[in-house]
């Protein structure tokens, strides 16, 4: 991929990082997929611990999809000037050991760690300009919460992620509010793994802080379907909220929710564990996020204008460049239960979406009386 503008700022970081070429030859090196505010956060995690740990590089490179600021600087050279992502995370410093640049080939070429992080509607294209450009032994993660839905059915990023480019890939989800985690206050995170319990201790690793307290889960699937369902779960707090239906309403939203987390992603791989959903990826997530989640936010301002204004135009109000990933999972699901013929079993899923496409008005969030009560998960079974 050619190099986007603005790459030369990556000159200017404050770095001593890179350095020490020969000596270092052998060592990790750790690349983040992403500059969003999430993004950000992981990459001052990563930063701070892979100065303490003797086998990785000191240098952490962090790809920016380079923008321009109002000011005319663009991002990337903000970022290396200032040490701050100043659009998506101002006031936190990243550690100086962190490089933006804006040329994803260059960015991930020495990488053998990468962290992909970006809204999950970009990530089709950012896999399809990798491939054939990684190094051989890539170990990847993904703290993307969203899914794929192609024509043979419902496919995880971290799935994607390993078939477009023949890498391992496990995820980090959890109740894990950007702006709280880069105050360092404290909170947990899940790492789903697949088999490799050594690769998901190494992330673990990198990412742990005191203020950060990482749990390995052999459940990648659970894990990873948790930290995408909870988006749609938080749409409905958001319409709840946005009617002032109260506290009992929002418990009832989110129990339900949490629910139909679990008997969805049971259905689809047999080896979710139920206990993931105790774990900070399950329960956690969904009340953090229904709390003070940018879903819940955007939710909210849609319900309170009567759904007379889209989630697209709120969206760019509201959150200025971040993004909403909880409507576009609510499409993607409701399309995996209509094909599979599910959609009664899923009642708070289905109404979501039906509710963001203007087919319902927000208070039908809690009538579901056109619709059957849910079905024990016995009872539902795959056509
Ligand atoms: N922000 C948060 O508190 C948390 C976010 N996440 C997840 O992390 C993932 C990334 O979200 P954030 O870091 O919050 O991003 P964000 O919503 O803060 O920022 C949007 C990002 O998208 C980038 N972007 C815009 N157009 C693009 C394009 N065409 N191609 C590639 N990138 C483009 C922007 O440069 C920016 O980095 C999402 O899946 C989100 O659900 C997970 C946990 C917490
Ligand atoms: O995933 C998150 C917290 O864990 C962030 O949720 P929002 O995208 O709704 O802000």
């Amino acid at each position: 991929m050619p190099p986007l503008e603005g790459e030369t700022a990556t000159t200017t970081h404050h770095s001593n990082a890179g350095n020490n070429g020969g000596i270092d030859g052998n060592k990790s090196r750790v690349t983040v997929v992403g500059s969003g505010s999430w993004g950000s956060v992981a990459a001052k995690l990563i930063a701070s611990n892979i100065l303490n740990i003797t086998s990785f590089h000191d240098e952490l490179k962090m790809w920016v999809f380079e923008e321009t600021l109002q000011s005319g600087e663009k991002l990337t050279d903000a970022i290396n000037r200032t040490n701050e992502n100043v659009k998506y995370l101002p006031g936190i410093k990243l550690g100086n050991n962190v490089v933006a640049d804006p040329d994803l080939d260059n960015a991930v070429k020495d990488a053998n760690m990468l962290v992909f992080v970006t809204p999950h509607q970009f990530i089709d294209h950012i896999c399809k300009s990798l491939v054939g450009k990684l190094r051989s032994d890539v170990e990847a993660i993904s703290l993307i919460k969203g899914m794929e839905v192609k024509i043979e059915g419902p496919c995880l990023i971290s799935t994607f992620i390993s078939e477009q480019l023949g890498i391992n890939c496990s995820v980090l989800m959890g109740a894990n509010l950007a702006n709280e985690i880069a105050e360092e206050k404290f909170s947990e995170a899940t790492v789903g793994y697949r088999d490799n319990r050594e690769i998901a201790e190494q992330w673990v690793q990198l990412f742990s802080t005191p203020y950060f307290m990482v749990t390995p889960v052999k459940d990648v699937e659970g894990v990873e379907l948790c930290g995408t369902l909870k988006n749609v779960v938080a749409i409905a707090a958001g319409f709840v909220d946005g009617l002032a239906m109260g506290n009992n309403t929002k418990a009832a939203i989110m129990r339900l929710g949490l629910r139909e987390m679990r008997d969805f992603s049971k259905l689809l791989f047999s080896s979710v564990e139920d206990n993931t959903f105790y774990e900070s990826c399950g329960v956690a997530d969904v009340i953090t996020t229904c709390f003070g989640g940018r879903n819940r936010k955007v939710a909210e301002a849609f319900a309170k204008n009567g759904g007379k204004r889209s989630f697209d135009e709120l969206e760019v109000e509201i959150l200025q460049g971040q993004k909403l990933q909880g409507v576009s999972t609510a499409r993607e699901v409701y399309e995996v239960l209509r094909h599979q013929g599910w959609l009664e079993s899923f009642p708070l899923f289905a109404t979501v979406h039906e509710i963001c496409i203007s087919h319902l008005p927000p208070s039908a969030i809690v009538n579901y009386s056109k619709r059957k009560p849910i079905l024990p998960l016995s009872e539902v079974s795959a056509h």
